[in-house]
């Protein structure tokens, strides 16, 4: 039975298949702090927050079962990414699900800025009929920069347009074309600050993003500009707003995040009239959170059952379609590497994956991770290493990646090749998946085999000299190992030989010193899948 905790109020409804899983039990216990989280979340699978939880690198490391942690919302910000991905932990979000509410509530600050709704609501309430101080201005014909033009900047651009807007747009990621095709006027930050009358920004916090709007965009302004932050606090600066509200160059702002969440109560903003506050409402909707409670369920479910899943965000994502076609693999490679791994002495420096048959006109960069798995956990212990932490282990380790496509991809079938370059040696094995079959190991080295990449193999390089075979079968006849079966190879005759020798349990390591002992062998190795 997998546990999962729910830390923030995340909707019923989007729950209710996780709820309804004879798998899965769901606890939810909201407000906690951090040490009341730390003691209770040893016991659980994953843990789901929204935005208040904060989970911190000393909550993971008292979680030890947690396999994944899933947000449901856009932003990863309150998660500690690193520490998740030291730790094999998923991360998943849900990106999708409150795009537009997020969007609607930007138009709804834009069109409260520019009729001043709030303050004029204020008044009215508390008995003053003023009709001169709230004179507005109309969206149409005004020019709107949006900075970040991904899931919500598209949607707001494109809803300022269908308003008569302009829509001066600023991302470095947005093709020109796509632009075009929106309508969008792609332009730098630069010109977009000088010549808009509205600002809105829709970009993720990051250090590039980090006061993108600060004192020296608001020394060069349009004055009378009405700006909105519905995206993350930080990408403007408060202080400086605040001044260029109080010198007059900023007609207006509205604001739906902040630097400090949730901000002091004698913040600037809430004593300024000019200002405009929403405490981060801007994906409280019910079919936003029921979107992303769904989403985010679904992905969880996926995970703990070990099915395929998206929207990891410490993971490269696959799209669907690449992912049905290289899923057969996933475990060949494990296989793949971590045998080779087995076979190998010296620290790994770098591992070529190389592709025939058809899945050398794929891209099989997703192949990698299953790879470095197989292979980082013969060296560091299938504890510490899983596909989320091992590209990252890999780097810490400078381990390089290499991947080829075989010559002879248009007429051989499927079949994968990992290498091996150590400090020490290099070597290679081979595997297919076949459909029916299975997965199978087709070479070791230079030669053929036929095997099943399961139980345990003996590979014996000798001088290929008669009677060797017989003193092999003697050795572990008298040690209780039983042969399954025994596949021999030699590139020439007298010169290099091997054989292959599939047990039925495990040799010791004096069997194996005895077996080394045999007059011409070379080298003994005991390669376990598990
Ligand atoms: N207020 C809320 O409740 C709420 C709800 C949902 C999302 N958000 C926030 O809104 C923001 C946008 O969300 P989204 O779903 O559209 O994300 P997204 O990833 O689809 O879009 C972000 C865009 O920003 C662009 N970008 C990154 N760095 C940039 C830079 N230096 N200059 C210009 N553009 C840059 C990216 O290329 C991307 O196109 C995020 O910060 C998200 O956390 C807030
Ligand atoms: O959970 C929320 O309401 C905030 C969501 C929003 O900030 C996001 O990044 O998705």
């Amino acid at each position: 039975m997998f546990k999962v905790l729910v830390s923030d109020p995340i909707s019923d409804f989007g729950l209710q298949q996780l709820m309804d899983a004879d798998d899965v039990e769901v606890i939810k216990q909201t407000g906690l702090s951090e040490a009341e989280l730390i003691s209770i979340i040893g016991e659980f699978d994953a843990l789901l927050v929204r935005s208040q939880t904060t989970v911190t690198e000393r909550i993971m490391e008292a979680g030890v079962k947690l396999k994944v942690i899933g947000r449901a919302g856009v932003g990863v910000d309150n998660i500690d990414l690193e520490a998740a991905t030291n730790r094999g932990i998923i991360v998943i979000n849900a990106p999708d699900g409150n795009t537009i509410t997020t969007c609607e509530h930007t138009f709804a600050m834009m069109m409260a800025l520019a009729r001043h709704i709030p303050q004029a609501y204020a008044k009215t309430v508390n008995g003053q009929w003023d009709r001169k101080s709230f004179l507005g201005v109309e969206l149409r014909n005004k020019k709107l920069g949006v900075f970040g033009l991904g899931r919500i900047g598209i949607e707001v651009s494109k809803r300022a347009i269908a308003f008569g807007m302009t829509v001066l747009g600023y991302d470095p990621f947005m093709p020109e074309e796509r632009a075009k095709q929106l309508g969008i006027q792609l332009t730098t930050l630069d010109e977009i600050v000088r010549a808009a009358d509205f600002m809105t920004v829709h970009t993720p916090l990051t250090n590039e993003t980090h006061h993108m709007i600060g004192k020296p965009q608001f020394e060069v302004m349009k004055p009378g500009m009405r700006i909105i932050n519905c995206a993350r606090g930080g990408i403007i600066d408060e202080l400086a707003l605040i001044e260029a509200l109080d010198e007059g160059i900023v007609a207006g702002a509205a604001f739906d995040v902040f630097e400090n969440e949730p901000p002091a109560p004698d913040h600037p903003f809430f004593s300024h009239p000019k200002m405009i506050v929403t405490p981060h409402l801007g994906a409280s909707t019910m079919e936003a959170q029921e979107n992303v409670a769904i989403d985010v369920s679904e992905q969880v479910m996926h995970i703990l059952r070990n099915e395929p899943f998206k929207n990891a965000v410490n993971m490269p994502s696959i799209p669907l379609e690449l992912l049905n076609r290289l899923q057969p693999y996933f475990k060949l490679c494990e296989h793949l590497g971590n045998s080779l791994a087995q076979m190998t002495d010296g620290a790994v420096r770098e591992i070529t994956i190389e592709c025939a048959g058809e899945l050398a006109d794929l891209d099989t960069t997703p192949l990698s991770p299953y790879v470095l798995k197989g292979v980082l956990t013969h060296h560091l212990g299938a504890e510490q290493v899983n596909i989320v932490n091992a590209l990252h282990l890999a780097k810490q380790r400078d381990i390089q990646l290499v991947f080829k496509k075989s010559l002879f991809s248009q007429i051989s079938s499927s079949k994968i090749t990992i290498r091996l370059k150590t400090t020490e040696e290099e070597r290679w094995v081979t595997g297919s998946s076949v459909t029916g079959i299975g997965d199978r190991l087709i070479k070791i080295g230079p030669y053929p085999v036929d095997l099943s990449p399961q139980g345990h193999l003996l590979l014996i390089s000798q001088q290929d000299e008669p009677g060797i075979i017989g003193q092999v079968g003697m050795v572990l006849g008298a040690n209780g190992i039983n042969i399954a079966s025994m596949q021999v190879g030699r590139q020439e005759v007298g010169g290099s030989a091997v054989m292959i020798l599939e047990i039925d349990h495990q040799a010791s390591k004096t069997v194996i010193e005895e077996l080394k002992a045999i007059p011409d062998i070379k080298r003994v190795r005991e390669v376990n899948f598990d």
